[in-house]
């Protein structure tokens, strides 16, 4: 078990010291404690030490003896004293042993008649084994068993009880002598006496050895103290230097030896020289001899003191010493204690951090669960607060209630208090006062139990209230619930419906399609428009606008007449078209006409538009149109673009379109940049119809790009063109539009065309008065118009020739005049006087080709297997392949009796010439 700490100490060598320093004080005090007893013992107070001056004075006279003179007071003690011994010694007489200094003149007096009783010897061995039972006394009070000193000292003890010994000898053999006895004996006696101090010395050295390997073993010890710590060296350094002036004293122990030896030798000497010499010299010698021995033995009783002395103050150093080294062993293992104790108190303060963290923590939970609670509590105390409202509420109203029932019973209390009052005035009239008493409590009693009564059901009927109330509100929540119910299943019901309805509303649209495709197969395939356009402000002669209609020789007196006024003695005309727009009537009423032929496109048809009249008759506006009122091209193709997203979901459409232009019977790129070489591109057939080989088509995704592909051909139209008015006169224009759309349920395609044709002005030659280049171009647009007007006419007459390759212009609108395919044609005319010759000429074209009957028309469907799926369309009236002209089938002529029977019935359609040619 460790030592238990207050409190942990570092080592301090100032404390240590002070220990140690403690420590001697301690065993300096024990040990002058110790020989205070001793001396209390022996009858030597401490104060008797000392003597004064007169003592002093009575000591030093007495000590001079009669006949001895001054030397003798230089004499050895022990001569003068041994004279005493024999009775005759007075105290003056005693010898002074040099002991005054230490033991005081009245030890000095005491010890001396001791001496006189017991005899020097006696006494001094009495004094020795004293001191040396107290010195034994005194090692096992304080528990100081060091073998060395323990041994040391008992053996020094054996020495000088020797040496007494020897004296002893001494004495007795210089008595003899001095008694007389005869020098012979003498002479053998100190023969022995020699050998014995021989042995003696021998024994002495012996010790001597042993003591001095004790002295270097206390010195070892010292140094292996010393090697420790420095304070515990330090602590050390004071032993260690008692002990070097203990191998001092055992030094000058070993030199009073060394000359005792030489006395010996000298006494080996006197002893040969007794031999050789007379006895009384030898007596006389060994006499000296004696005295010299006694003075050398007290000298070693008294270095033997000393180091008996010293030996003590080593002693006690060794202890502190040893107390020393055991607190500095204390304060080491305090400071093991102390690092392990701040060890643990580290992990404490982790463990009290880590608890103080845990606890900041559940007071953060506390605060956050206070706060809930404060809320709830809050919110306990709003609910209280309108629960109290609501009661207080309650309570008013019970309360007004419960006033208006008082207000009530106070009115009945004044009138049964009226009612009393008059009944007991009447009774009193007739019962005794006694009578009248009792009858009017009867009736308060009667009237209370009344009241009684009337609360009671008063609040029954609240009771009641308030569970017709209650009763109201579950009502009220059931009638919310089924409402909500029921207004989901209406929702559900309406989602139903709705997705009937557009169900429905698809198969309403596809039969309207495809109704609308009957209608028109019914309204014949060549659809003509007409269109009148406003006066320009040129063609008014000054005239206003009203005024300027007013003049017209073109009217429109229904939509689908035009009347053209007589001019050069020619009767006033009147053509009838599947639609006639006045010039009031917009592009947007225009487009209406030919935006169902549009839609056709995307079903798979093809479809031409084209705007024919003379030069300046609106043809461009109808078709492009000006900046911000589009005409019928970028209308058809918005309409397109909207259709094709309408119908993303069923097919997946791709567009594409070309612009050329036919000027001289060339054809131009408009799409390509740079000059061109007309002949060099020609309408070919492919296996999607009539096509232009090397025309570039263009990818078109919407009306962006639409505006933009357009706005580059008219550009390059302009580069070429010396004057571009002229120019787009005597030339045709035609955008067309691919589009292909392939089914997403089963992977047909379709693939419609829709050509979009401002045709070249259509002014007879002779009007035009061209020559020259001029000549050269009216006879090619003449040959083209004239072209498509025997290809209507063929159509008409249902030839079984079709002339499509007189011209570049008819062979490319084959397949869109052909039997599989929708044309309109907008014959645009001037409403001026001055160009109703012209008017009429374009009116009876268009009438003529209103005319044709191009049978019905076919969707260009390919399945997804490849193959030609034109069969799902109604039987053609022509072959598809050759696109060629076959007889008319009998439904087809039907259509054309009916619509003949229609023209005959209104007397409006009149039959056109049998030629279209201008
Ligand atoms: N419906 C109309 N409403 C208003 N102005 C019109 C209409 N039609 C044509 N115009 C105007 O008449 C003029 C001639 O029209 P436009 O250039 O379109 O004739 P055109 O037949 O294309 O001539 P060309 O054969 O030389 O190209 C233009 O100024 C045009 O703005």
């Amino acid at each position: 078990m460790p030592p238990t700490f207050k409190k942990p100490l570092d080592y301090d060598p100032g404390l240590a010291q002070q220990t140690l320093q403690k420590s001697y004080q301690n065993s300096d005090a024990a040990v002058e404690a110790r020989k205070r007893t001793l001396l209390a013992e022996l009858g030597l107070a401490d104060e008797e030490y000392e003597l004064d001056d007169e003592e002093e004075e009575e000591l030093g006279e007495g000590e001079e003896g009669p006949g001895e003179g001054d030397e003798n007071d230089e004499e050895p003690i022990l001569t003068r004293g041994h004279k005493h011994t024999n009775g005759t010694a007075s105290k003056a007489a005693l010898p002074s042993y040099g002991y005054r200094d230490l033991f005081g003149k009245e030890m000095e007096g005491r010890r001396r008649q001791m001496i006189e009783v017991k005899g020097y010897d006696q006494y001094l061995q009495d004094l020795l084994n004293r001191s040396g039972e107290q010195l034994q006394a005194l090692r096992s009070e304080k528990g100081l068993m060091y073998p060395g000193n323990v041994e040391v000292i008992p053996e020094l003890q054996h020495e000088l009880r020797k040496l007494q010994e020897e004296n002893r000898n001494l004495r007795n053999s210089g008595a003899r002598s001095t008694d007389g006895e005869a020098s012979s004996r003498g002479s053998s006696e100190l023969a022995q006496q020699v050998s014995s101090l021989q042995q003696q010395l021998a024994v002495r050295d012996a010790r001597l050895r042993e003591a001095e390997a004790e002295a270097a073993r206390l010195k070892a010890r010292l140094a292996q103290a010393a090697d420790g710590p420095s304070p515990r060296g330090a602590a050390a350094a004071a032993p260690l230097e008692e002990l070097r002036a203990v191998e001092a004293l055992l030094a000058e122990s070993q030199a009073a030896l060394q000359a005792k030896e030489r006395e010996l030798t000298a006494l080996r000497a006197s002893k040969a020289a007794a031999s050789a010499g007379g006895a009384a010299d030898a007596v006389k010698e060994l006499t000296r001899q004696r005295d010299d021995a006694v003075q050398a033995q007290e000298l070693l009783q008294q270095q033997l003191i000393h180091a008996r002395n010293d030996l003590s103050t080593a002693e006690a150093n060794f202890r502190a010493q040893q107390a020393a080294m055991a607190a500095a062993t204390e304060s080491e293992q305090a400071k093991a204690l102390q690092q392990q104790m701040w060890a643990l108190t580290e992990q404490h303060s982790k463990k009290v951090e880590e608890l103080e963290a845990e606890l900041k923590q559940k007071q953060v939970m506390i605060q956050q669960l206070q706060a809930t609670k404060s809320d709830a509590l809050q919110a306990m105390k709003e609910m209280k607060g309108r629960m109290a409202a609501v009661k207080s509420d309650a309570a008013a109203a019970y309360k007004t209630q419960l006033m208006a029932i008082q207000a009530k019973l106070d009115e009945i209390h004044a009138l049964r208090e009226g009612v009393l009052e008059e009944l007991v005035n009447f009774q009193s009239e007739i019962f005794s006062e006694k009578t009248i008493t009792q009858m009017s409590r009867l009736v308060r009693d009667k009237e209370i139990s009344r009241v009684r009564s009337a609360q009671s059901d008063l609040r029954t009927k609240l009771a009641e209230m308030d569970q017709a109330l209650r009763d109201a509100r579950d009502e009220t929540e059931t009638v919310r619930q089924q409402s909500e119910q029921v207004a989901k299943i209406r929702e559900l019901e309406a989602q139903g419906q709705i997705m009937h309805f557009r169900e429905k509303w698809r198969t309403e649209f596809d039969k309207r399609r495809k109704l609308h495709n009957v209608v028109l197969e019914l309204k014949g395939n060549i659809r003509v428009l007409c269109r009148v356009r406003p006066m320009l402000d040129k063609e008014r002669g000054g005239l206003d606008a009203a005024a300027a209609a007013a003049s017209m020789p073109v009217r429109c007196p229904t939509e689908e007449t035009v009347r053209v006024a007589a001019v050069d003695n020619k009767a006033e005309k009147e053509f009838e078209f599947d639609r006639v727009l006045s010039p009031e009537e917009g592009q947007d009423k225009l487009y209406d006409e030919v935006a169902a032929l549009v839609v056709s496109v995307l079903d798979g048809y093809n479809v031409a538009i084209m705007a024919y009249g003379q030069t300046g008759s609106g043809k461009t506006f109808t078709m492009e149109g000006p900046e911000g009122n589009p005409g019928v091209n970028l209308r058809a193709l918005g309409d397109l673009f909207r259709l094709a997203e309408e119908r993303a979901a069923e097919y997946a459409f791709s567009f594409s379109a070309s612009v050329l232009e036919i000027y001289n019977e060339q054809i131009y790129d408009l799409l390509m940049n740079g000059a061109q070489d007309g002949d060099k591109l020609d309408v070919k057939q492919g296996p999607d119809g009539m096509y232009v080989p090397g025309l570039k088509l263009e990818e078109v995704k919407d009306m962006g790009e639409v505006t933009a592909m357009i706005g580059r051909g008219k550009a390059n139209r302009s580069t070429y063109a010396t004057n571009m008015n002229e120019h787009s006169s005597r030339s045709h224009l035609v955008l067309s539009v691919y589009i292909t759309a392939v089914s997403k349920q089963n992977g047909t395609t379709l693939k419609g065309k829709l050509h979009l044709i401002d045709l070249a002005g259509s002014e007879r030659l002779s009007r035009t008065g061209a020559q020259g280049d001029r000549l050269k171009e009216a006879q090619a647009i003449n040959k083209s118009l004239s072209a498509l007007g025997d290809v209507i006419q063929a159509l008409q007459q249902r030839n079984a020739h079709i002339p499509y390759r007189n011209s570049k212009l008819t062979r490319l609108l084959e397949d869109s005049l052909g039997g599989n395919s929708k044309c309109v044609m907008i014959v645009n005319v001037s409403p001026a006087a001055e160009n109703v010759s012209e008017t009429k000429c374009s009116l009876e074209f268009a009438s003529r080709a209103r005319k044709v009957e191009l049978g019905k028309a076919r969707v260009n469907v390919v399945s997804a297997d490849g193959g030609n799926g034109n069969g799902v369309s109604p039987s053609p009236s022509r072959g598809p392949a050759s696109g060629r002209a076959t007889p008319s089938s009998e439904g087809s002529m039907s259509r054309v009796a009916s619509r003949e029977q229609m023209t005959t019935s209104t007397g409006r359609r009149t039959p056109g010439p049998s030629g279209l040619s201008r």
